[in-house]
């Protein structure tokens, strides 16, 4: 366990100005392990908003004029010295909210890797030749910045998301508004110092904190800005979606999901064990693409079940930081009370909770939030337990008859993010393939994990529509402008 961990002020970053806000108020993060101070942000007012986003706008112009190549070469800078703090970094957001320490070095790396990918994207090409049909003339695609993002992100991935979001928006050109989730800005502020020390010109990224409510929205209706990129809940990202057609910007939205998992007969079900536990408990179930729902062919049903029961009772529960320990508390205290309330909803429905669901306390446990990974049976896909994002971990077994019936159920959801199959029988991978109402496919694999070069996002109320990461970012934050010349 790391012994010195300095507890300290961050103030919101605008102009290449570390700043106060103007609020002269701050609101203090803490630990979901202990409820012990991790630092100090921010409460920033809309003046502070303002003066972020104008600073963004008037670097637009130079920014885009700098060029790929040269962008990149601050990007690939960023990386490295994110690297250098990696250890910082990732303590910070194991403290912060409460992910096991080598998931948090895991996810900081990637972040790293996704700051690299994007920097290499200065080197490649911003267009394409396309034959005219005039013989004399030249025809190309140009990419063009949108001009000023804002980029809102959540508290689950406290440094990946907002990486995969910023990387890609500023090596098209586009500068920056990022208003991290207060439950991770601590986090957030020592990756934006990382961003600082690469040496990005005058108000080309600017960092702010403070309410979601203030300075989320408020960022979404400034007139200054030109597109939004969200990730959070589906109800705050249904609000973006509103604010931002009715000021004709585009926006790009991730929300939840209530991702499956198939387990049909010919399932290798050690592997299919191992999966349901790593994608339903990692993280304490916090992803958007954690499996919460595991739909199990009848006749493997109780080998599965009683395999999964008996891995989940070698789960530690614990001090994130603390090695041996493989699942913190929840995230926060409101993570905490969802996760409780729907234990509860479960057995009210009529679920059968076969194993965990309980508040851990006693010792340490008394000053966090902490909760045994819950495993329900007996679920039907009407339940509520069933349908809503619980976003904790928490899993409902569903018994199938075979795979049509599998596959019907886990399309029964208002959700398409994430799917996983488990089977040798190739019939039923390539069925699944066709039948699944998801954006992200998974086959003997679990339904999170996500790689930077591809891409990522889901279908119906999951997301938008757009995607993001990989190449497909790159249809998000640039506009595509279509050339014509010819010689005179
Ligand atoms: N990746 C995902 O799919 C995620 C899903 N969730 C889901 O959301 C639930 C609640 O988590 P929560 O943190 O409250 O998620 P929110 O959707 O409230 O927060 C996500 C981000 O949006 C900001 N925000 C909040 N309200 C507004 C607003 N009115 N306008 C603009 N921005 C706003 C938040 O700021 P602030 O933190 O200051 O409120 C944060 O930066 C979870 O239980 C889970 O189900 C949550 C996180 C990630
Ligand atoms: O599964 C992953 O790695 C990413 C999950 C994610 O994007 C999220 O939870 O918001």
């Amino acid at each position: 366990m790391a012994t010195t961990f300095a507890t300290k002020t961050f103030k919101n970053f605008i102009n290449n100005e570390w700043l106060e806000s103007a609020s002269d108020k701050t609101i203090t993060s803490i630990s979901p392990a202990d409820r012990e101070p991790v630092g100090y942000v921010q409460s920033s007012t809309e003046k502070d908003l303002n003066d972020a986003v104008e600073a963004a706008h008037n670097a637009k112009k130079e920014w885009r004029k700098l060029g790929q190549a040269a962008r990149g070469q601050i990007l690939f800078k960023a990386a490295n010295i994110l690297e250098e703090n990696l250890d910082d970094i990732a303590e910070t957001m194991t403290r912060e909210m409460g992910k096991t320490l080598p998931e948090a070095k895991g996810e900081t790396a990637r972040g790293i890797a996704i700051l690299r990918y994007y920097a290499a994207e200065g080197m490649r090409k911003d267009g394409d030749v396309i034959p005219s049909s005039d013989k004399d003339a030249l025809m190309f695609t140009k990419r063009t910045p949108l001009g000023v993002v804002g980029v809102i992100t959540p508290w689950n991935f406290p440094v990946a998301i907002p990486i995969w979001k910023m990387a890609p928006a500023l090596i098209y050109g586009n500068t920056v508004v990022w208003k991290p989730a207060t439950e991770g800005a601590v986090t957030a502020a020592k990756v934006m110092e990382c961003l600082v020390k690469a040496g990005f010109p005058k108000g080309v990224v600017n960092f702010i904190t403070g309410s979601g409510s203030v300075i989320g929205q408020g960022l979404i209706d400034h007139p200054l800005l030109n597109a939004i990129t969200f990730t959070g809940s589906e109800n705050v990202g249904k609000g973006v979606a509103r604010s931002a057609s009715a000021r004709g910007i585009k926006y790009q939205l991730e929300m939840g999901g209530k991702n499956p998992v198939i387990v049909t007969k010919e399932a290798n079900i050690n592997q299919a064990v191992e999966a349901v536990i790593s994608g339903g408990f990692r993280s304490s179930g916090q992803k958007c693409t954690a499996s919460s729902r595991v739909i199990v062919e009848s006749t493997v049903y109780d080998e599965f079940k009683q395999k999964l029961v008996e891995a989940a009772e070698k789960i530690t529960v614990g001090n994130p930081l603390t090695d041996g320990i493989w699942m913190g508390p929840c995230a926060s205290e409101s993570q905490f009370n969802t996760v409780t309330k729907y234990i509860e909803i479960g057995k009210q429905e009529g679920a059968k909770l076969v194993y965990g669901g309980e508040v851990l306390t006693g010792g340490e446990y008394d000053s966090g939030f902490y909760v045994t990974p819950a495993i329900f049976e007996a679920v039907t896909t009407d339940m509520e337990i069933a349908q809503e994002e619980i976003f904790g971990p928490v899993i409902a077994l569903i018994k199938a008859a075979d795979l049509e019936e599998a596959i019907e159920m886990a399309n029964h959801t208002k959700y398409g993010l994430s799917a996983s199959i488990f089977t040798s029988n190739i019939n039923s991978i390539l069925e699944f393939i066709d039948e699944i109402e998801v954006g992200l496919v998974r086959i003997n694999a679990e339904s999170a994990g996500v790689e930077l070069q591809a891409p990522f996002g889901g279908m119906k109320a999951s997301s938008s529509g757009s995607r993001e990461q990989g190449e497909a970012a790159k249809e998000f934050f640039t506009a595509i402008k279509t050339v014509f010349i010819k010689g005179s």
